[in-house]
Order: structure tokens, then C-alpha cells, then sequence
């Protein structure tokens, strides 16, 4: 085992405008969906849709969106990953006696990994730990992640050596920190509620051709419920933030929610753990859209339960991701 080799981490997350405007959600939207990874249509039929009508119509109704979303600080996305950088970085100088470095990176857009690796550079690390924030294996975020990483060192003569990180779908501490914030939020209703996990979907067909992802979720759900000892009639699986016309991972968390006032269910928690952090998709697509639709079809409570951000459990599970892997890569050195 080699002595003094210096540890960095790279958190990277999926992405988001600059600004909470149409030229910025354009570029933005532009970059994330001209990725084959998350659109593997044939491109001479996907780039005319995109260009002509996606990229037309929907910046301008999106940016609407993050305005309603959008903190003094930015975009929610990026803020709270920052905020989660910072407390594991602190988290990490207190629990081992050399610093690592900390940075984050997205995959789309700003900050890039070539400012983030710069950073890490500068602080002359040998070697990086990277973590997708995606805590279920998808192509479509984990590996293009990756796909992103090595496309910016296409051009770098000095190759670090890299430790990709999978997922941690059933890591306890995840499992752990998903229940404790659900128990947390009981005890602040004074009352148990129907748990409905949400997780953001894929098309279905991606999942034919061997993406982990449904299972991964299925398996997070799955734990949890077992952790909080609930019955299966205690807790619904459900997929949202469909975008397309093909047929997504089913079962549709807004069909679903209308469908649940009709037989007895009328009041919900609503928890979405593949959002490490949250974002437009979670403040506005769940906690408002969905709590309208449930609420419209007779339903008579509806609270989301936070993405576990910053929190206390949030970032001894990064420290356990960063301390577990580092200890096994120096064991195998
Ligand atoms: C084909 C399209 C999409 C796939 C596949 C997809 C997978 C996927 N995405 C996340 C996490 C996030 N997605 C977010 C926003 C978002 N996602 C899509 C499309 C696909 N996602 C779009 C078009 C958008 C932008 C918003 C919109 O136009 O509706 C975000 C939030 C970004 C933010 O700024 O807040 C996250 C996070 C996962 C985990 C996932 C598959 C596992
Ligand atoms: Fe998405
Ligand atoms: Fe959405």
C-alpha cells in the first residue's frame, strides 16, 4: 500500500439553468436532451423534433416553472448539492486526519467538470472518488455521468486515477435516512398516512433493454416500507415526471394519486428518494401538481416529505460512501 496518495471526491448531479429564464432553460434543455443517453431516438428523427418543436415551445413554459421554484441563491438543484458538498467536506475534515477535497460537477451545464477537476487538481489529488448523486442506477443519469466525465478528459495528457461509484439503492444508511425523515414528518402531522414513493421514470422500453433502474427503485421502496414495518396496503410504488409520447415505467404517480381518494385513500405522504436533492421535479411537479390532482379527486391531505438534502442523515451516508470506498481502494492498492 502506497503512503501519502492524496483522496479527492467529485460529486456530480444532472444539471440545471443558469437562470430561471427562456434562453438559459433553452440551453440548458438543449444539452440534456440532445444527450443519446437520455434520448436514444435515431438521431436524424429526434434532432428536428428537439430543434424545431421541443426547444421552441417548452423553454419559455419551463422557465415559468423555476421561477416559482427558484431560491435567492439559484436554482434549488444546485444550491442544496452545494450545500451538501460543503457539509460533507466539513463532515470529512473532522473524521479523518488528512482533508479530502470536495468538489461538485454536472453533468449538464454549469459547473462543469472541467472546473471541478481543475479544483481538484489545483489541490493535487491523486486520486478521485466519483459519486453520481443518483442514489438508483439509471443510464440515462449515472452512466451519462460518466460519459461526461471522460469526455472532458478526452484532451487531458494526465489521466487520475478513478474510483466510479455504482449507486447505493440499498445502502442502510439511505434506507435509514429515508425512514428517520418519514418518521419525522409523522410526528410533526401527529398521524401515519398512506407513504407513496415516487420515483422520476424512464420509458419503459429502456428497462427492456436492461437499465437496472426499476429494480433498484423497487428495491429502495421495498426496504424502507420493511424498516418502517409497514403492511404492503400501507405504501404505493408510482413513477413521474413523464416527458414524451412512448410509454414510461408504470405505475403513473398522477393516475394513481386521482385514483386513491375513490378507494379510501385520502390522505397521503409523498416521498420521491431518487431525488438526492430537490428540484423543479419535486417543489413544483409533486408538491404542487400532484398534491392539485390528488386534492382535486377528493383527496384531503397531501404532504411531500423533503428530499434528504443537507440533511444530518444525508451527509453521514455521504461520509460512509466517501469513507467505505476510499478505505477499500487503499486496501486494494
Ligand atoms: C427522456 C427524458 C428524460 C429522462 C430519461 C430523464 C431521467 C431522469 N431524470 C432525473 C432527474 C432529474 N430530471 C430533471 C429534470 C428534467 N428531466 C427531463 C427529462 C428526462 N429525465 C426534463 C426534460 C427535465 C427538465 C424539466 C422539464 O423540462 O420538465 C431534474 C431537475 C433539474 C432541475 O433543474 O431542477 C432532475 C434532478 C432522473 C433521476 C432520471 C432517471 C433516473
Ligand atoms: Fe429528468
Ligand atoms: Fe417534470
Amino acid at each position: 500500500m502506497k503512503e501519502n496518495v492524496k483522496y479527492g471526491v467529485l460529486l456530480m448531479n444532472l444539471g440545471t439553468p443558469d437562470a430561471p429564464e427562456k434562453k438559459a432553460v433553452r440551453r440548458f434543455l438543449k444539452e440534456f436532451l440532445s444527450d443519446s443517453r437520455v434520448v436514444d431516438l435515431n438521431p436524424l428523427i429526434w434532432r428536428p423534433i428537439l430543434n424545431l418543436i421541443i426547444l421552441n415551445l417548452r423553454p419559455s413554459k419551463v422557465a415559468k416553472v423555476y421561477q416559482q421554484v427558484w431560491m435567492d441563491e439559484g436554482s434549488p438543484l444546485l444550491v442544496l448539492s452545494n450545500r451538501l458538498k460543503k457539509a460533507l467536506s466539513d463532515s470529512l475534515a473532522s473524521s479523518d486526519e488528512q482533508a479530502i477535497p470536495v468538489e461538485l460537477a454536472m453533468t449538464y451545464g454549469n459547473p462543469s467538470v472541467e472546473s471541478a477537476a481543475n479544483q481538484l487538481r489545483k489541490q493535487r489529488v491523486d486520486k478521485i472518488l466519483v459519486i453520481p448523486m443518483y442514489p438508483q442506477f439509471s443510464a440515462t443519469t449515472t452512466a451519462a455521468a460518466y460519459d461526461r466525465l471522460m469526455k472532458s478528459l478526452k484532451k487531458c495528457p494526465h489521466w487520475p486515477s478513478l474510483n466510479l461509484t455504482q449507486d447505493y439503492a440499498d445502502h442502510p444508511l439511505y434506507i435509514k435516512a429515508l425512514a428517520n425523515s418519514i418518521r419525522a414528518q409523522w410526528e410533526k402531522q401527529a398521524e401515519q398516512r398512506h407513504l407513496v414513493f415516487s420515483y422520476h421514470g424512464i420509458p419503459k422500453r429502456y428497462v427492456s433493454q436492461g437499465d437496472p433502474y426499476a429494480s433498484r427503485c423497487e428495491l429502495t421502496s421495498q426496504l424502507v416500507a420493511k424498516e418502517l414495518g409497514l403492511k404492503d396496503s400501507d405504501w404505493t410504488h408510482v413513477y413521474q415526471s413523464r416527458f414524451g409520447r412512448e410509454e414510461w415505467l408504470k405505475p403513473y404517480a398522477d393516475a394513481t394519486l386521482k385514483s386513491m381518494p375513490s378507494k379510501g385513500i385520502e390522505r397521503v405522504n409523498v416521498i420521491s428518494p431518487a431525488f438526492s436533492m430537490d428540484c423543479i421535479e419535486t417543489l413544483e411537479e409533486i408538491q404542487i401538481e400532484l398534491k392539485e390532482e390528488f386534492e382535486s379527486s377528493g383527496g384531503e391531505a397531501f404532504d411531500y416529505v423533503p428530499a434528504l438534502n443537507d440533511s444530518d442523515d444525508h451527509v453521514a451516508l455521504y461520509t460512509s460512501l466517501v469513507i467505505e470506498n476510499t478505505q477499500q481502494w487503499k486496501a486494494n492498492d
